[in-house]
């Protein structure tokens, strides 16, 4: 369910139909739904109810300072993977121990910039990383709370560019090492032992590799009680997958159903790393038809929009709907190729598309609120796009188009 529906044959966000949306701010721009963010942010929220748990939205899907805002507002908590996502969440208000910092690469300086703040727990995903952090700790007179990311082995049967719970994955703490690194951790000065986690990968559609994971990390959990480690919290990730297509994802509380009386019976606060679930759905990039050309027997569709806007086509082969935001009776519709203005074959957002369009018409690209603005890149000197937040009937712009400076910022010429 999201907030972007058709009033009187127009594509609409909350209150405002996007073509004035585009006519205002031009294309291509995403757009984004406030109500949508909240509502699946408190679906999860909610289905926790009665267990101590904290929903960290993991930054990376969209870390548009608004949409943390939105969600910092909800209380919500933050799973950052980097310096640059710490101190995002720190702008938009966070308190520093709804922070969870995640990721397999963390520097000393990133781990002295988390130290400094005091943000929740270091999710460690390796014993080099663990004495690293150990040191840095020691050497600001700290402790670093400290939750191993184990990496539990199941298959999440999902693309395998986006599986990350696999033994040949680079993700987390071989669970046969674990145990050893709970025991060496506990008696570190720099460490605090706090927690468990896991994360086994994106987009999944099941809920049978989230039971598997937990029942291997549970029966780790018991097996650290043996050996006198208590923790305090479980983190069974994000990766819950939402509707691109015709995929029937379980819902947040159909997932919590699943795992709470096995959670429940650890008395452990619970938290969820949810970054796809939340913002997927709440946002479409919004992009305006230039051309249409015919090639043989193909017919393309070109756009504003491209893969330096929205890479998951080109990157994982994604299907992401994509529809017209004015709906027309008066063309006969074709099957085209939408592809964008970039000088790469890649360079598509969807093959085969019946549309019905014509030069100057918008499209929307449906489900672009996760993993869209975050990994779009100025490749082709393209400035990217607008960033904009509906609530109801306002409109808020909150990242401006970038300009032809933005995009040589920093750049200097050499005294020739
Ligand atoms: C450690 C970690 N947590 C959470 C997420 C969020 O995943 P998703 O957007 O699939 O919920 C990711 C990305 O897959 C991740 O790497
Ligand atoms: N960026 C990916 C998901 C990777 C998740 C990051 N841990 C996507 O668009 O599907």
């Amino acid at each position: 369910m999201d907030h972007f529906e058709y009033r009187d044959g127009t594509l609409c966000a909350e209150d405002v139909s996007l073509s004035e949306i585009a006519r205002v701010h031009g294309t291509p721009t995403f757009v984004y739904s406030r109500a949508t963010l909240s509502r699946h942010f408190q679906a999860f929220d909610q289905a926790l109810t009665g267990m101590p748990h904290l929903v960290c939205y993991a930054v990376k899907a969209n870390s548009n300072l608004a949409v943390l805002q939105i969600l910092e507002r909800l209380d919500a908590g933050f799973d950052i993977v980097s310096g640059g996502e710490l101190d995002r969440v720190m702008r938009a208000g966070a308190p520093a121990r709804r922070i969870v910092f995640s990721g397999v690469g963390k520097t000393e300086t990133e781990m002295r910039q988390a130290l400094t703040v005091g943000i929740r727990c270091f999710n460690v995903e390796s014993e080099a990383e663990l004495e690293r952090l150990n040191r840095v700790a020691v050497a600001m007179n700290k402790r670093a709370p400290v939750s191993f990311r184990v990496n539990p082995d199941v298959d999440p049967r999902t693309h395998p560019y986006i599986s990350t719970g696999l033994k040949e994955n680079k993700f987390g703490v071989d669970i046969a090492t674990a145990e050893r690194l709970y025991r060496e951790a506990s008696e570190m000065p720099g460490i605090t032992v706090v927690g468990i986690g896991c994360h086994i990968g994106s987009q999944l559609l099941d809920l049978s590799p989230f039971m598997d994971a937990l029942d291997r990390l549970l029966a780790l959990v018991e097996r650290l009680k043996a050996q006198g480690i208590t923790l305090r919290h479980i983190d069974v990730g994000g990766g819950l997958g939402v509707r691109y297509r015709d995929e029937n994802p379980p819902d947040p509380a159909a997932l919590v159903a699943a795992i709470r009386p096995k959670l429940e019976a650890t008395g452990l606060e619970v938290m969820m790393e949810p970054g796809r679930a939340i913002a997927g759905n709440a946002g479409v990039l919004l992009t305006r038809v230039e051309y249409l050309k015919p090639a043989g027997d193909k017919h393309f569709c070109i756009v504003d929009a491209a893969m330096n806007d929205l890479i998951r086509p080109a990157l994982y082969d994604a299907w992401q709907a994509i529809v017209p935001v004015r709906q027309r009776s008066d063309l006969e519709t074709r099957t085209y190729d939408v592809v964008g203005p970039v000088c790469e074959s890649g360079d598509w957002l969807g093959h085969d598309r019946e549309l019905a369009v014509s030069p100057g018409d918008l499209l929307a690209v449906r489900t672009a609120g996760a993993y869209g603005f975050t990994m779009a890149s100025n490749y082709n000197s393209r400035p990217r796009a607008a960033e904009i937040v509906v609530d109801g009937t306002a409109v808020h712009l909150v990242r401006a188009r970038e300009s032809y400076d933005d995009l040589v910022r920093g750049e200097a010429m050499l005294p020739l």
